[in-house]
């Protein structure tokens, strides 16, 4: 393999990476090691900044506001760049830098710096296009000072346009926290070096308008959390048959209309072959192309040819669907436990033990993961991630915690974070679409990490497909079309 399709594939792996400020940190170390200095790769991030903040000004004047640290040292790299670009300029300095980097970067800035304080009135504020905030990035360390505040908010009212640097100041890097109320909202967010946990966690995620990453040359760290990438999916073999392609088995309960949501995605989703598993009558309302099969569900399993099982959409909390749950951990067969069987789900319950041998995706939302945190004897602190995280390890299934945005966590530890979504899926049933479209793939590729990011971006892309105003139904039937997108 050449050298170029190599480091290609490296910057493509590198630009997944979500750095805390402390794996930053080490990156940073990391890059000083290999000879390169602060100056040189604020001289790179200002510079990659500055060229979107260019175009986006289309010749409007910019506005950057620079703080003490190394944030507002990239604020006179970018004040700079656009200067020499024949952009209109000026800076407003909140404090007079602190770093070495950043004093050079300000000694280099050949352009017009006003300082804020007392002596600079409103009438001394520049208005117009672009605000840049370089006021605060990853080194935030408290809630910003009511004159800060109100000088970022004075200034973003009175610019067309807003763009934060790294992030936007006022957000905690690591949580996505916001340290202050009444922070502005931003048209672009450029992250700088790698993204960092806050461009993926609410709230301060919605406040961030569109998020562009500029590179830097930051290594890939280890154990570092990985943005959800588009995926690629093989479409069937040319020898392929349905069995081949997947059998999915979907254990139907008290309310048919959950169970059937969740088997129209699975039908998009590329499995070959949908069962709904029914002890009763069918219910209304299924389709034709879902095979409905009658039975004991320990009978119906006894076929060898399942690829995956999903139990749990409609699937009621009475004892015949604690039953039911028994049988499907029973089964051994590479599972999806979602809706009323998470709730269900305990550690004690035989075949609990065994998720960690087989492939195993648990789908909580919010309210459901509070309970299996409880009824596996975890603390529910920290942040979402790490909350993930903890249940992944703790019950050897990998979880996706789904929410606005939604996180998959594997039982090695390792977090994929998927970007923010359509906030239309807030609909009743959408939870089942993506129940289906984690189990129709766990039928096709019998890995539970690919199948939950698959169907975590499925569903996400279906839903903008989907545009607006929805029905879950109509989100179902728009997993095919965007499976059709990622096809090899
Ligand atoms: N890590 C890297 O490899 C690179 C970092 N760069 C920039 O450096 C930034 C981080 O720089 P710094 O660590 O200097 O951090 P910041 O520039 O975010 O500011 C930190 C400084 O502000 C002070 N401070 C923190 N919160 C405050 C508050 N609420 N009110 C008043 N003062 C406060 C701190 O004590 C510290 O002196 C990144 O966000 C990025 O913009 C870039 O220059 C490129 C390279
Ligand atoms: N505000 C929102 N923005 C983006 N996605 C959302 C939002 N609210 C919910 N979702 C997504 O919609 C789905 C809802 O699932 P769930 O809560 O199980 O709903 P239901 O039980 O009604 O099917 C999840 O995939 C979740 O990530
Ligand atoms: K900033």
């Amino acid at each position: 393999m050449s050298n170029r399709t190599d480091d290609a594939r490296k910057r493509a792996q590198t630009a997944r990476q979500i750095l805390t400020v402390a794996q930053m940190r080490a990156a940073e170390q990391g890059l000083m090691d290999a000879g390169h200095d602060v100056h040189a790769l604020m001289q790179r991030a200002g510079r990659g900044a500055g060229e979107w903040v260019r175009r986006l000004a289309a010749g409007r004047s910019v506005t950057v506001l620079c703080g003490p640290g190394n944030n507002g040292g990239d604020g006179y790299v970018i004040a700079q760049y656009l200067a020499d670009h024949d952009v209109p300029v000026c800076v407003v300095a909140a404090r007079p830098p602190q770093t070495d980097a950043a004093r050079r970067a300000r000694s280099l800035f050949a352009g017009e710096v006003r300082e804020a304080g007392a002596a600079l009135s409103q009438e001394g504020l520049p208005r117009g296009g672009v605000l840049v905030d370089c006021l605060f990035g990853s080194g935030l360390s408290r809630p910003l000072s009511d004159d800060l505040a109100a000088l970022l908010g004075d200034l973003a009212a009175h610019h067309a346009m807003r763009v934060a640097v790294d992030l936007p100041s006022g957000v905690d890097a690591d949580t996505g926290a916001l340290l202050n109320e009444g922070l502005p909202e931003w048209t672009l967010t450029l992250a700088l070096g790698a993204w960092k946990p806050a461009h993926f966690m609410m709230p301060a995620c919605v406040t961030m308008g569109a998020v562009r990453l500029v590179d830097i040359g930051v290594e890939a760290m280890p154990g570092a959390a990985q943005v959800l990438a588009r995926p690629v999916i093989a479409a069937p073999a040319p020898d392929a048959h349905k069995y081949r392609r997947g059998l999915l088995g979907i254990v139907a309960g008290a309310m048919p209309g959950a169970t059937l949501l969740s088997a129209q995605a699975a039908l998009r989703g590329g499995a070959g072959y949908v069962r709904l598993l029914t002890g009763g009558e069918a219910p209304s309302g299924v389709p034709a192309e879902l095979v409905v099969s009658r039975g004991a569900l320990p009978d119906l399993l006894a076929d060898g040819r399942y690829g995956a099982l999903l139990v749990g959409p409609g699937l009621g909390r009475d004892d015949a669907a604690r039953a039911k749950l028994d049988v499907a951990l029973a089964s051994g067969l590479p599972l999806v436990i979602d809706a009323d069987a998470l709730v269900l789900l305990q550690p004690g319950l035989a075949g609990v033990n065994g998720l960690a041998t087989r492939a195993c995706v648990l789908t909580p939302h919010e309210g459901e993961m509070q309970v299996l945190e409880h009824n596996f004897g975890l603390s529910g602190e920290g942040d979402r991630p790490a909350r993930a995280v903890a249940l992944a390890r703790a019950s050897g299934a990998h979880v996706l915690l789904k929410g606005p945005c939604s996180v998959i966590a594997a039982p090695d530890g390792s977090v994929t974070m998927g970007s923010r979504a359509s906030s239309w899926l807030s609909v009743a049933g959408s939870g089942d679409v993506l129940a289906g479209t984690v189990a129709s793939r766990l039928a096709v590729t019998r890995d539970a990490g690919a199948a939950a990011a698959q169907a975590l971006w499925l569903h996400s892309r279906a839903a903008e497909r989907a545009g607006s105003a929805f029905t879950s139904g109509e989100l179902a039937h728009a997993i095919g079309g965007a499976l059709a997108e990622v096809l090899a």
